[in-house]
């Protein structure tokens, strides 16, 4: 398969303390698979996610090789960013106020956001904007692109902000704790969303939890991250079933429907969440 992303030797440093936040992170992402980065709150994660959108506070030193569709990103400035972030990589939040504006409707949102892209009329960027609302299964179109964010529930506002995220048909789509903040059952929903447009579009995506369960759920390949550092990665079934790091099986361990069984050196799956 095709690599859409790959990593090499990723190295962020806060410029003030010399303190390396992220040590010599390598990891790729192939066409159409979805590779969750997983590890707990501090390890990492988000700033992978900012590095790989040319986000990165100011501050911190980014070192190491960023490849995207085969193009080195690494020395991107500010205009290359811009083209790459939002349209041809799409990002999820936890937080849709991350994402949306708070004084904004929404559908003026999805419109100025393909506008400010693409050469399409006022007409045709709302026809877009009312199919893509349609696609994440929001009804009531009509009244939802006159809507403010304040005026949906949490639930709403992260599909309106999967619809923007994918509105410009991102090869890659980065999801940061997109599911943290919501309760179980939008969780599932939110999951079940995604999993259906991945497969639908053929999506590549990079999913970041603190949730090796979900990662287990979504995952094609996971890559556990601690205090900065990749310390185990592979496909799903190899780091769920057979997980290799102390880490890794303390993550496990965690979490009640999973148990370690030393004589088979094994992960059981006992039941759901
Ligand atoms: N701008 C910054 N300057 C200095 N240190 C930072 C900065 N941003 C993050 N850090 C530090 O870098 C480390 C990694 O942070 P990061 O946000 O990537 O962790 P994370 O794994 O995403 O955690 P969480 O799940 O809580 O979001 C943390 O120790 C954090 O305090």
């Amino acid at each position: 398969m095709a690599e859409v992303l790959e990593v090499h030797g990723l190295t962020i440093t806060a410029k003030d303390t010399n303190r390396v936040l992220v040590r010599d992170s390598s990891f790729s992402v192939d066409a159409g698979e979805t590779l969750c980065l997983i590890g707990e709150s501090g390890s990492g994660k988000t700033l992978t996610g900012k590095a790989l959108l040319g986000m990165l506070p100011d501050g911190l030193l980014m070192a190491g090789e960023l490849s995207f569709g085969g193009e080195v990103m690494s020395g991107y400035g500010k205009k290359e960013w811009r083209q790459v972030r939002g349209r041809r990589i799409g990002v999820i939040y936890q937080h849709p106020e991350q994402a949306l504006h708070p004084a904004i409707p929404i559908g003026r949102q999805l419109v100025d956001l393909l506008r400010s892209h693409l050469p399409v009329t006022r007409h045709a960027a709302e026809a877009s904007a009312r199919a893509m609302l349609d696609k994440v299964s929001l009804k009531d179109t009509d009244r939802l692109m006159k809507s403010y964010p304040f005026q949906l529930s949490g639930g709403m506002n992260q599909r309106v902000m999967v619809a923007m995220a994918l509105l410009l048909k991102p090869e890659l789509l980065i999801a940061d704790e997109p599911t943290s903040a919501l309760d179980v059952t939008t969780q599932s929903e939110i999951i079940a969303l995604l999993q259906g447009l991945v497969a639908e579009e053929q999506l590549s995506m990079l999913f970041i939890t603190h949730d090796l369960l979900l990662a287990g759920e979504l995952a094609d390949t996971i890559a556990v991250m601690k205090q900065g550092e990749i310390v185990e990665q592979g496909t799903a079934a190899a780091v769920m079933h057979r997980p290799k790091h102390a880490y890794t099986k303390q993550l496990l361990n965690c979490r009640s429907s999973f148990r370690f069984t030393s004589e088979e050196g094994a992960y059981l799956y006992v039941g759901n969440r």
